[in-house]
């Protein structure tokens, strides 16, 4: 980097005003070119500076862009295998199982544990120790403190709510009923039924009743996001309730996990059961009057592995159906309770004609019904806007409203 050139002095000269005119004359001339000449260096200096100037400034914009995408560009989550005592670590990179030997800072060894997760950059380089709650988000847990849905929402399955209000909501909070009777409760709850039809609703509800934090962990992410890693997330899982009790472990699609073994012993499978033993596992060691309940949900009934429904796991199953007639008058009354509906509208009749539809599709059925009334310029949703939404629906998919033809019964 260059130096700048020092500021030259401003240009001095006594003038004695007892001087001839000549002489003064000449002498004022003198002191006039050392000024231009001033002048001049000050203006080569000056335009030099704004050079520097516009250069620094260059920088600056090309660090600022560098800097960005550094911290835009993503990061892969990895497990922390070793710490080894020269500033090293041994990470594992999820997903492709890949194991690196990388240098770290000793700022960053401090930190750090064999177990933790971190998320490392293209070359490895460890960028953060994740906390708790970024690593629920990179396991694909989702958690709820308090989750909005509440009995009042869900239509037509009465007898399921009664029964999961008595299997997951009753030993939470009034565990002394089951130690004064002398008898367990139910270790874990596992919902039934074809896919939209309130399974979710049910679990989020009860932990909305009793102040519990919902996690949700979907089954098949347990097997598809992080191969090799299944079991450790059954731990976590776990370990993120304990953190949080109450609360109500829900984990959709268990068939991902429990499955009827095929003959064909993959490694594969051999995975999905370390993962399926470690659940049943983390079940057996926790208290059934403590304060984490567990539920777990499938459409797919007719595949699992009867291990997971033995005594003391997910010994109280609760069939979720679709809703019957009656059931979807509820629910459609349900999904139209925030709309401008008009008072015509023949909630019995729509129900008759929605023979086969899901929890979820009566959803989408008063969404639609909506749409119309948009389309044809009203803010009142009428009887003939539900009909017309009705003829979408079954002209666009009507495999959408069949109900789920791979759902069987044992
Ligand atoms: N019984 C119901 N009462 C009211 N709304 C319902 C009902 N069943 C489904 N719904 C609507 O459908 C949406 C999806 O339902 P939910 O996620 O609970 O179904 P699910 O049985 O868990 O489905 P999946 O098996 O596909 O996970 C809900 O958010 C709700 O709006």
């Amino acid at each position: 980097m260059s130096r700048s050139p020092s500021i030259p002095d401003r240009p001095h000269r006594d003038i004695d005003p007892d001087l001839p005119d000549d002489e003064r004359l000449e002498a004022l001339r003198g002191h006039y070119t050392d000024l231009v000449d001033v002048n001049e260096q000050l203006s080569e200096q000056l335009e030099e500076a704004d050079e520097r100037r516009q250069d620094l400034h260059d920088r600056v914009d090309r660090v600022e862009r560098e800097n960005e995408t550094l911290k835009s560009s993503s990061l892969y989550i990895a497990t922390i295998e070793d710490v080894l005592d020269n500033d090293e670590v041994i990470v594992k990179q999820h997903g492709n199982n890949q194991e690196v030997l990388t240098d770290v800072s000793s700022r960053v060894v401090e930190k750090v544990d064999a177990g933790d997760r971190v998320a490392v950059n293209d070359s490895f380089a460890i960028q953060t120790v994740l906390d708790a709650e970024t690593d629920a988000r990179a396991q694909s847990m989702e958690i709820t403190e308090k989750p909005e849905v509440s009995y009042a929402d869900i239509g037509g399955i009465d007898e399921q709510v009664r029964e999961v209000r008595e299997a997951v909501e009753q030993p939470l909070a009034e565990p002394e009923l089951f130690d004064e009777v002398g008898i367990e409760p139910p270790s874990g709850v596992l919902l039934h039924g074809p896919p939209g039809t309130g399974k979710t609703m049910l679990a989020k509800a009860v932990a909305n009743e009793t102040d519990a934090t919902f996690i949700k962990m979907a089954g098949s992410e347990l097997v598809r996001k992080f191969i090799g890693e299944g079991s450790r997330l059954v731990r976590d899982l776990f370990e993120m309730a304990r953190e949080r009790e109450p609360a109500i472990i829900f984990i959709d699609e268990i068939d991902a996990i429990a499955t009827t073994r095929s003959e064909s012993k993959t490694s594969g499978d051999a995975e999905v059961q370390r993962t399926m033993m470690q659940l049943l596992s983390e079940m057996d060691g926790f208290e059934a009057r403590g304060e984490i309940r567990i539920i777990a949900a499938t459409n797919r009934f007719d595949m699992l592995d009867r291990a997971i429904l033995r005594p003391g796991r997910f010994d109280r199953l609760i069939e979720v159906p679709e809703p019957d007639q009656e059931g979807r008058e509820q629910i459609l009354q349900i999904h139209t309770r925030g709309m401008n509906v008009d008072d015509e509208v023949e909630f019995a009749d729509l129900a008759e004609d929605t023979d086969g539809y899901s929890g979820a599709e009566i959803e989408s059925l008063a969404t639609e019904a909506g749409m119309f009334a948009i389309r044809n310029d009203r803010d009142v949703v009428i009887h003939q806007d539900f009909v017309e939404a009705l003829e979408k629906i079954e002209k666009d998919d009507s495999s959408q409203v069949v109900p789920s033809a791979n759902y069987f019964f044992n």
